[in-house]
């Protein structure tokens, strides 16, 4: 085997250091060790060294600085080269500027951190700067976008264009870079200065585009006054939207078609439209008084009244008989002269076959006592007071003999208002009274509309338009659908037959001057017609003036209550009433609804509260209208009766209440 002359060394090495004292051994390790150390050392002192160098080169700049300083200074001074030859200060001098040049060197790194925070800080600026201009840039956009939408939306109007929106240079992403050209630069800050600007005005876009609008309206109606079509700012009429296409297009007819109700003219293919300007007229309120009609200009076509023919069997009664027959019928008491005797059958009045077989149909066997009584005398063509309680059928005697009436008249024309009108203070009671109407009415071939407030009236005014021989309505709202587009939804000119049902209510509810101006917008020589569950001698004053020797037919007395309500009286003190309201309640309330009357608003909350606090699930009513002018009162009692099912107790303004079933009404207030 050949061994190399390398391994031969390492053999001898290894035996030689096998072969090593223990005291040479320690030197060696010794040796090693200083000579790691010395390599640790080596290794900083280089590290070290190259700072020095770093630093001594910086030292070498600085020199050179100096020393070219030096000799600008020189130079400036004008002092020899002499004075650096070398001297015995020299070596003072130059230990001396070692050690300044130490401090310098602090100094040089210490301007050299201050140098690049500097730049850190002017880099940062300047991005700020840019960060700046793009957000005014972006503000400026976004004005001029609000400034178009704003101007497209005045454009929809019809009315302005050509109107300058600053423009602005578009902004978009691709601006965000960084960098940006000379002509970027210059963009940006025109659009600086532009936004600076609009910053400094601080002007609502809306606003500066509106008063541009505005700038634009004056030149256009400036242009049309010019050419005569619009009236002088002076009129201070200014429209502003949708008019305006009106006005071009009546440019062409060369006429202005004034925008008044009364101005319309109605034909069949206008009357959605006609409908629709007099429900607006009606119900912003421009109501129109009813202007009172000069009969005595007018020629009215005859019509009959009289169609009532006594039967043999009635004719054959003595004037005892009749008295005791009134007797049996409730005690019918009657008054005026002529007044023909009382029906004892429905055959007996002269109704039509088809009446009759509607009557026999609705149960109704025989006439009530005040049917009995006011029928032939309404058919005989008299005026009639007819004073009957509630319930007592007062409704078909006066719709029995309308019918005969209505049919005995020539058919209505396209511009005729109703030949019959039943007057009723409230919308419930209206309606009811139409409902019995159409009972009838169907298979007689006549038309009835209902006219009471409280409730659109659009629908309203198209039956009245498509025409009806008879009308039942509240007084008010008829004043305003006579007088509405110049009575061409209605009119009294063939009104023959008026009722006045109700009529206490009417009167207690301050109908009267409109139930007056109605009346006296009807012929005189109509037959009147006034029933009323009481008659106080307030209204015998209203019904001299409207009726012509009117026969009064009563049946009970003149203020009637019905025999079913039980009435009672307590007098109490004023702080007794309360517990007596509760003693009641706890009478009544488990068999039912209850009212309680009162004569304030203030009681009713007060009572409220009160029962409340005493566990009793009550309810108040009011703030509603006295009047059906207000739309209250029949609202109101049309709530109670909705309600009065609902709610064990119901507090209410002092107001007669008709047909409502309550087990209890307490009329909390007596004045
Ligand atoms: N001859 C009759 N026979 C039987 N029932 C009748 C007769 N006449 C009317 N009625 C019925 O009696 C009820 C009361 O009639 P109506 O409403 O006409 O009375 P009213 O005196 O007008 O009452 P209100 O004053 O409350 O309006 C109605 O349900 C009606 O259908």
């Amino acid at each position: 085997m050949v061994r190399s002359g390398r391994d031969r060394d390492r053999d001898r090495r290894k035996s030689h250091s096998r072969s090593l004292s223990p005291e040479r051994k320690r030197r060696r390790s010794r040796s090693r060790s200083r000579d790691r150390s010395s390599k640790v050392s080596k290794r900083k002192r280089s590290r070290s060294r190259e700072r020095e160098s770093k630093r001594e080169r910086s030292r070498d700049r600085d020199r050179d600085r100096d020393r070219k300083r030096d000799k600008r200074d020189d130079k400036s001074n004008g002092s020899s080269s002499k004075s650096r030859k070398k001297s015995p200060d020299r070596d003072k001098d130059n230990e001396r500027s070692k050690s300044k040049e130490k401090t310098i060197k602090s100094e040089a790194e210490y301007d050299i951190g201050s140098a690049d925070k500097e730049e850190e800080q002017n880099r940062l600026e300047a991005e700020m700067q840019k960060r700046r201009e793009r957000i005014e840039r972006w503000r400026a956009e976004r004005k001029r976008k609000e400034l178009e939408t704003a101007k497209k939306e005045v454009q929809k109007g019809s009315l302005v264009t050509n109107i300058q929106t600053p423009t602005a240079k578009k902004w978009s992403l691709e601006d965000d870079s960084g960098d940006e050209g000379e002509e970027d630069k210059e963009a940006k800050e025109k659009l600086k200065a532009e936004a600076k600007k609009e910053e400094e005005e601080e002007i609502d876009p809306l606003d500066a585009y509106m008063q541009e609008v505005q700038q634009e309206v004056r030149k256009v109606n400036q242009i049309d006054q010019a050419r005569g079509i619009m009236p002088s700012p002076d009129s201070g009429v200014v429209i502003l939207s949708g008019t305006a296409k009106k006005v071009t297009e009546q440019k062409d007819k060369g006429e202005l078609i004034e925008q008044n109700q009364d101005g319309l003219e109605y034909s069949s293919e206008e009357e959605t439209e006609d409908i629709k300007d007099a429900a607006a007229n009606l119900a912003s309120k421009q109501r129109k008084d009813l202007a009172k009609v000069d009969h005595s200009g007018i020629q009215y076509m005859q019509f009959r009244k009289a169609f009532y023919t006594e039967v043999s069997e009635l004719a054959r009664m003595t004037p005892e008989d009749v008295e005791a027959y009134r007797t049996e019928l409730e005690g019918i008491r009657v008054k005026g002269k002529g007044c023909p005797k009382p029906i004892k059958s429905w055959a007996h009045c002269g109704i039509s076959k088809k009446e009759l077989d509607i009557l026999k149909k609705l149960n109704f066997e025989k006439p009530t006592p005040i049917q009995a009584q006011a029928i032939p005398a309404i058919m005989s063509g008299r005026d009639l007071i007819g004073i009957a309680k509630t319930g007592s059928g007062k409704t078909l005697a006066f719709i029995l003999p309308m019918f005969r009436h209505v049919l005995d008249q020539p058919p209505l024309e396209d511009t005729d208002g109703p030949i019959s009108l039943i007057m009723t203070p409230t919308r419930e009671l209206c309606m009811q009274i139409g409902k019995d109407i159409r009972k009838f009415a169907k298979s007689l071939g006549l038309r009835v509309v209902c006219v009471y407030g409280g409730t659109g009236i659009s629908e309203q005014i198209a039956e009245l338009k498509r025409g009806a021989e008879m009308i039942v309505c509240t007084p008010g709202r008829m004043i305003d659908m006579l007088a509405a587009n110049s009575g061409r939804v209605t009119n009294l000119r063939r009104v023959t037959y008026i009722v006045l049902d109700e009529a206490d209510r009417m009167f207690d509810m301050g109908f009267e001057p409109q139930v007056m101006k109605i009346i006296d917008n009807v012929r005189p020589d109509r037959q009147t017609v006034m029933f009323s569950a009481t008659f106080p001698r307030q209204m015998e004053a209203l019904a001299r003036r409207i009726l012509q020797k009117p026969i009064e037919v009563q049946v009970g007395g003149r203020s009637i209550v019905c025999k079913e309500v039980e009435q009672h009286v307590a007098v109490l003190e004023e702080d007794a009433k309360f517990f007596k309201l509760l003693e009641l309640l706890g009478l009544y309330s488990h068999l039912g609804s209850i009212i309680v009357f009162v004569d304030k608003q203030e009681n009713a909350d007060s009572l409220l509260k009160d029962l409340m606090k005493a566990s009793y699930s009550c309810m108040s009513l009011h703030g509603v209208g006295q009047g059906e002018a207000a739309g209250g009162h029949e609202r109101g009692g049309a709530r109670v009766g909705r309600q009065a099912a609902g709610v064990g107790c119901q507090l209410r303004l002092s107001q007669p209440l008709r047909g409502l079933r309550a087990q209890m009404r307490s009329n909390w207030s007596c004045w």
